[in-house]
């Protein structure tokens, strides 16, 4: 069975509702980055044993938190020996306004996962664009390269919009096939 991490840093518990939606679709572990942007060794062990790795952060300042960048920065030493090269990677952010700049993150995940020479996985879903769509469709906010979620700076973790969670289950099973598929 492909072994499939989602690693995650939530400094409010938004993204941490999306991780575990993406992690129970996929079948997969769940790695949060602690407060402190640090890692165990156990955990730097599960990331080196994985299939694939789903980065997950919140969009703050129009980038990756500053706890996830420390566990990016700390990931050079498995990229000085290309370690996690061929592992399956995929990304998701989250924020609070409808565009936000999150396409800021993903740039970034999507980044950080080529410097490790992984195979990026995209959402491989189609966005509805007519007058009729509403925010509890599937990939309402249109997110191709990863998933890309909302939640008002008001609303609480527990109100997660449901088309949201739904896209992230979407979205991990999507990462499971593909895995599965690679690894076979
Ligand atoms: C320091 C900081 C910077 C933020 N920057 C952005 C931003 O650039 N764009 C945006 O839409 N929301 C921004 N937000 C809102 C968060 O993305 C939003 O509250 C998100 O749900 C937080 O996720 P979390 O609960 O997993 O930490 C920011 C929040 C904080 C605390």
């Amino acid at each position: 069975m492909s072994k499939i991490v989602v690693l995650f840093h939530s400094g409010y518990g938004h993204t941490a509702k999306v991780a575990e939606a993406v992690a129970t679709a996929a079948g997969a572990q769940l790695l949060p980055i602690n407060a402190e942007g640090t890692l165990s060794d156990a955990d730097w062990a599960t990331l080196a044993a994985a299939d694939a790795i789903v980065f997950g952060t919140p969009t703050y300042m129009g980038g990756p938190s500053w706890q996830f960048k420390r566990f990016a920065d700390a990931s050079s030493k498995p990229w000085y020996a290309q370690a996690w090269k061929d592992k399956i990677a995929a990304g998701f952010t989250n924020s609070a306004t409808l565009n936000g700049d999150k396409q800021g993150t993903m740039q970034y995940l999507h980044t950080l996962s080529q410097q490790h020479g992984m195979i990026w996985v995209g959402m491989g879903m189609k966005a509805p664009n007519h007058k009729a769509a509403t925010r509890d469709d599937i990939n309402n906010l249109g997110g191709y390269a990863g998933l890309i979620t909302q939640t008002p700076s008001d609303a609480s973790a527990d109100e997660m919009v449901p088309g949201d969670l739904a896209t992230a289950r979407a979205f991990g099973e999507r990462v499971k096939a593909v895995t599965e598929r690679w690894t076979r």
